[in-house]
């Protein structure tokens, strides 16, 4: 299945899909055909150069409204015969239309245990409440932020004098495996988003 990466900073999830995808060994259904970041110079794109993928930059700035946005990702995703999209640190909202697009072939890795700790300074709120277990969560993207069905969970400790960063790098250790495994179980067709908004798991794949 051809892949299309959307990032918008360090793309350190995208360099484990990337290390995942072209790891011959894995013979990995998902082949990283293009990125596309909404702000240039960032260090994504470099990691998408050296790998030998196509990258595009769509600056949101650029447009008059989210939707014309939306348009220029779904037309450059289109395209580049993209089958799935994922989001790795893309920190644009998306818009209704464009999601449903992508419905069941998009998603997300969100560095909280969902449907704890919602939104953008997830990190910040898992150490305000003082749980003991943090964690990511790779999901399908619905319209409602943060809300689609989850596909891959994996959890790390929170411990005392945790800082964000601490605890984002431990996050994002686990975000590192459970991104690529949740990409190969939609495109090897083990998984798949069912008409109830729940996950379906094909056995016989
Ligand atoms: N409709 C839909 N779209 C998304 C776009 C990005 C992400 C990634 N996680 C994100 C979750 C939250 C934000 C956020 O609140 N950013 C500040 C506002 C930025 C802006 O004005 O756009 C961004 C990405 C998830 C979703 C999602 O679950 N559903
Ligand atoms: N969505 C969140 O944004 C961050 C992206 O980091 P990177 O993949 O760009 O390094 C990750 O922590 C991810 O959970």
């Amino acid at each position: 299945k051809k892949v299309g990466v959307l990032i918008s900073g360090s793309g350190t999830n995208l360099q484990a899909l990337i290390d995942h995808s072209q790891d011959l060994r894995k013979q990995s259904a998902a082949e990283i055909v293009l990125v596309i970041s909404n702000k240039p110079g960032v260090q994504g794109l470099q990691r998408a150069e050296k790998a030998g993928i196509a990258t595009k930059v769509i600056n949101h700035k650029d447009f008059a409204s989210r939707e014309d946005f939306d348009d220029a990702i779904h037309t450059a995703l289109t395209e580049a015969q993209v089958e799935l999209v994922c989001l790795a640190g893309f920190m644009r909202i998306l818009t209704g239309g464009f999601v449903k697009k992508w419905n069941g072939r998009m998603l997300n890795v969100h560095p909280s245990l969902l449907p704890s700790f919602k939104g953008a300074n997830a990190h910040k709120l898992v150490l305000e409440a003082g749980v003991p277990l943090s964690g990511c969560s790779v999901h399908f993207v619905a319209e409602e932020v943060d809300a689609g069905a989850i596909l891959v969970q994996e959890c790390v400790r929170v411990y005392p004098g945790d800082t964000e960063d601490s605890l984002s790098e431990r996050v994002k250790a686990m975000e590192h495996r459970a991104f690529p495994q949740a990409m190969e179980l939609l495109a090897a067709g083990k998984a798949s988003l069912g008409e109830n908004g729940k996950i379906v798991w094909h056995s016989n794949s």
